[in-house]
């Protein structure tokens, strides 16, 4: 409602359209088992085969002090390209793995780390730059406009100028 007090949201006479909600993504490879945990989650017995979620699955379970929405994006190959539009939009990530799929682990594996930006260690292999050996000089800097750490409130960006500007003078 509009005349809502802020801070007061979590207090225990809440009306139903005032609950606090709380979003849950629910990813894996296809068959994985995602729609059968919202199924269980939901008190629904598990299905017998895997019928393929084509596209967006959602449920919304109410509990005590607020809402969850638990949204799994189907995992075949065409879906898993719009996974990372959707894990920072959320509370929570569940990552569903079949234990007994070993043969496709490393996807899984793959998969999962595919939704993580690379640190700087993973980009200075990937990028193989140890193995540059010219006479230039390498630098890998974090250009994110975000704070480069919490010991420093500056964006990457910054750093690179100021090192820009040392390799210019
Ligand atoms: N034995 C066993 N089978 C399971 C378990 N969880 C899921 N399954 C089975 O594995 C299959 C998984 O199917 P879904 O839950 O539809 O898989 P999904 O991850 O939603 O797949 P997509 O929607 O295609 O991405 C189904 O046949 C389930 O019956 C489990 O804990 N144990
Ligand atoms: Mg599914």
């Amino acid at each position: 409602s509009c005349s809502q007090t802020p801070g007061l949201k979590r207090s225990s006479h809440l009306t139903l359209e005032e609950l606090e909600q709380r979003e849950v993504l629910v990813l894996g490879l296809d068959g994985a088992g995602k729609s059968t945990f919202l199924r269980v989650l939901s008190g629904k017995p598990p299905l017998e085969g895997h019928i393929p979620t084509w596209g967006f699955n959602s449920v919304r379970l109410p509990t005590k002090d607020f809402e969850v929405d638990l949204l799994e994006i189907g995992g075949s190959q065409n879906l898993r390209f719009y996974w990372k539009e959707f894990v920072n939009e959320v509370d929570v990530l569940v990552f569903v793995v079949d234990s007994a799929d070993r043969l496709r682990l490393p996807w899984a594996r793959q998969e999962l780390h595919k939704l993580e930006a690379m640190s700087m260690v993973e980009m200075q292999q990937e990028l193989g730059l140890q193995a540059i050996d010219s006479q230039r000089e390498v630098f890998l800097l974090a250009a994110s406009i975000a704070p480069a750490g919490p010991s420093s409130e500056e964006p990457g960006t910054v750093h690179i100028w100021k090192l820009l500007l040392e390799l210019l003078s």
